[in-house]
C-alpha cells in the first residue's frame, strides 16, 4: 500500500458541458446549434441520440449540486451555451439565459463550488455556421461580443475560464474529419477554422484584460501523446506531427506567437496555408494565466502514407480498452506535461480526464472497478508530475455523471454519476465513493 498525498491547496472537481448535460434545446429563449443541426443528420450520432433532454440539468442542476456536495468537490467546470445567451448568434441577448446561469452560479456558490466555466464546448449558434462558422472573421466578432457579455455578467462570480475546449475537436475532428459537428471534411476549412477560433481567443483575452474581468483566464487543448512504433526517423517524425496538430498547432501561436514551421510546411505541401492576417499572431499570442489538459489516452504510431493527412497511425499494442476502445495508459499524461515545460512551468489543472467504462446497475450499484483503476493510475501520475515540480494545480473527473458523448450518443458513459435516460435518476457508481475518500483524504491510497 502506499499513499500519495496531494497539496493543500490543490483543487478537485469534475467537468461536464452544456450540451452534453443540459436538455431543455428548445426552452429559455435557447437558439438552435450545430449539435442540435448534426444530431438531427442521419448516421452522425450513434441510435440518433441528440441533447434535447440528455440529462435534464438544465431543470435538475440543483440536484446535481447536492451531488457535487456529497462527492466533496471544491471545484466544478462546466460551458455556457452560446445559444442561450445570443440565440441567433449575433443579435439580441437573452436575459432568460443569463438568468438560468446566475442561477445555477449562486447555487453552486452556495456549496462552496469555486465555478470553472468553459465559454465555449462546441455548441455554435448555428447562424454562425450558416455564414461560415469559425473560419468568418463575423463569427470571430460575434464570439467576442458573446464573451464580453458573460464577463460584464459574471464577473466576480467567476474566477476560473476558459476561452475554447479542446480546440483540435473544434478545428479537426469536426472540419477534416467529419466526425463531430458540422462534419465538414476539408483540410483548408479546419485550418480555417483552427485560426479563426484562435484569433477569437485572443481577442476574448484582450477583452477580459480590459473590462478588469475577475479571475484567470486560458484555454483548454486535448492531449494526443504519441511514441514511435520503431526508432526510425520516419516513426518519430509521425509521432511529432501527431502530438504537434493537437497542441503545438494551438500553443506555439498562443505562447511564442508563430506557428509551428515544420506544420505548415506539411500542409502547405498538402495545398493548404494559413488565411493569416495583419496583427493576428499578436492577437493570439496575448499572455493567458492557465491551461486546462484534457488526457484520455496515448498512441504508439509509425508513418503510413495512407493514415490521413498526418500519415501517421496508430498501432494497436493490445493495452487495455476502455469501452470506447482508448488503451489506458497513464504514462502519457506524465509524459505530455514534460513536454508541456517548453512553454514554461505554467500553471496547469487537468480538465478532463476519465475512463469510459459502460457498466450498469447491478442490485441498484454499478460495480465500475475498471473505472477505480483508471483513475488510480493517473492520479498516481498526478502525484508524480506535482513531485517533479511542475506546477498542476487540480484535477477535474471527467465527468460528474453519464451524458451525451457527441457521435457515440448515449451509449458511451464517463460518469462517477450513473444516470438512467428514462427516468433520468442519478445514481452514484463505486467510483463516486472511491474520488469522495480520495478527496475527503486529499491523499490517494494505492494498491502498487
Ligand atoms: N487523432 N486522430 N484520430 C483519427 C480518428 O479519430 C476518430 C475519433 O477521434 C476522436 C478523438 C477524440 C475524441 C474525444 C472525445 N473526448 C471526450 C470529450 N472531451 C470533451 C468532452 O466533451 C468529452 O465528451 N475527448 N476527445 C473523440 C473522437
Amino acid at each position: 500500500m502506499t499513499i500519495f498525498k496531494f497539496p493543500q491547496d490543490f483543487r478537485w472537481g469534475t467537468a461536464t458541458a452544456s450540451y452534453q448535460i443540459e436538455g431543455a434545446a428548445q426552452e429559455g429563449g435557447r437558439g438552435v446549434s450545430i449539435w442540435d443541426t448534426f444530431a438531427r443528420t442521419p448516421g452522425k450520432v450513434f441510435n440518433g441520440d441528440n441533447g434535447d433532454v440528455a440529462c435534464d440539468s438544465y431543470h435538475r442542476y440543483e440536484e446535481d449540486i447536492e451531488l457535487m456536495k456529497k462527492l466533496g468537490i471544491n471545484t466544478y467546470r462546466f460551458s455556457i451555451a452560446w445559444p442561450r445567451i445570443i440565440p441567433d448568434g449575433d443579435g439580441e441577448i437573452n436575459r432568460e439565459g443569463l438568468d438560468f446561469y446566475h442561477r445555477f452560479v449562486d447555487k453552486l456558490l452556495e456549496a462552496g463550488i469555486e465555478p470553472f466555466c468553459t465559454l465555449y464546448h462546441w455548441d455554435l449558434p448555428q447562424t454562425l455556421e450558416d455564414i461560415g462558422g469559425w473560419g468568418n472573421r463575423r463569427t470571430v466578432d460575434a464570439f467576442v461580443k458573446y464573451a464580453e457579455v458573460i464577463f460584464k455578467e459574471f464577473s466576480g462570480k467567476i474566477n476560473f475560464w476558459l476561452t475554447f475546449n479542446e480546440p483540435w475537436c473544434i478545428a479537426f475532428l469536426s472540419n477534416l474529419l467529419g466526425i463531430h459537428a458540422p462534419g465538414n471534411k476539408d483540410l483548408q476549412t479546419s485550418i480555417n477554422v483552427a485560426h479563426g477560433l484562435l484569433v477569437a481567443h485572443g481577442k476574448a483575452v484582450q477583452s477580459f484584460r480590459r473590462l478588469g474581468t475577475t479571475g484567470q483566464i486560458g484555454i483548454a487543448p486535448n492531449v494526443c501523446w504519441a511514441e514511435p512504433y520503431s526508432k526510425s526517423p520516419e516513426d518519430q517524425a509521425a509521432c511529432d506531427r501527431s502530438i504537434a496538430l493537437n497542441t503545438d498547432w494551438f500553443l506555439d501561436p498562443i505562447y511564442k506567437g508563430a506557428y509551428p514551421q515544420f506544420m505548415v510546411d506539411w500542409f502547405a505541401e498538402a495545398g493548404a496555408t494559413v488565411p493569416i492576417q495583419e496583427g493576428d499572431m499578436e492577437i493570439i499570442s496575448q499572455p493567458i494565466d492557465l491551461l486546462g489538459i484534457n488526457y484520455y489516452t496515448m498512441g504508439i504510431n509509425r508513418f503510413n502514407p495512407e493514415a490521413g493527412v498526418l500519415q501517421s497511425e496508430e498501432v494497436d499494442m493490445g493495452l487495455t480498452k476502455t469501452d470506447i476502445g482508448w488503451p489506458v495508459e497513464s504514462r502519457g499524461l506524465y509524459e505530455f506535461m514534460h513536454y508541456l515545460q517548453k512553454y514554461g512551468n505554467v500553471d496547469v489543472y487537468i480538465t478532463e480526464n476519465g475512463a469510459c467504462i459502460n457498466d450498469d446497475l447491478e442490485n441498484g450499484k454499478i460495480n465500475d472497478d475498471r473505472r477505480i483503476a483508471y483513475y488510480e493510475q493517473h492520479l498516481a501520475q498526478i502525484h508524480r508530475i506535482i513531485n517533479d515540480g511542475i506546477n498542476l494545480k487540480g484535477y477535474m473527473a471527467w465527468s460528474l455523471m453519464d451524458n451525451f458523448e457527441w457521435a457515440e450518443g448515449y451509449r458511451m458513459r464517463f460518469g462517477l454519476v450513473h444516470v438512467d435516460y428514462r427516468s433520468l435518476v442519478r445514481t452514484p457508481k463505486e467510483s463516486f465513493y472511491w474520488y469522495q475518500n480520495v478527496i475527503k483524504n486529499n491523499w490517494l491510497e494505492t494498491r502498487i
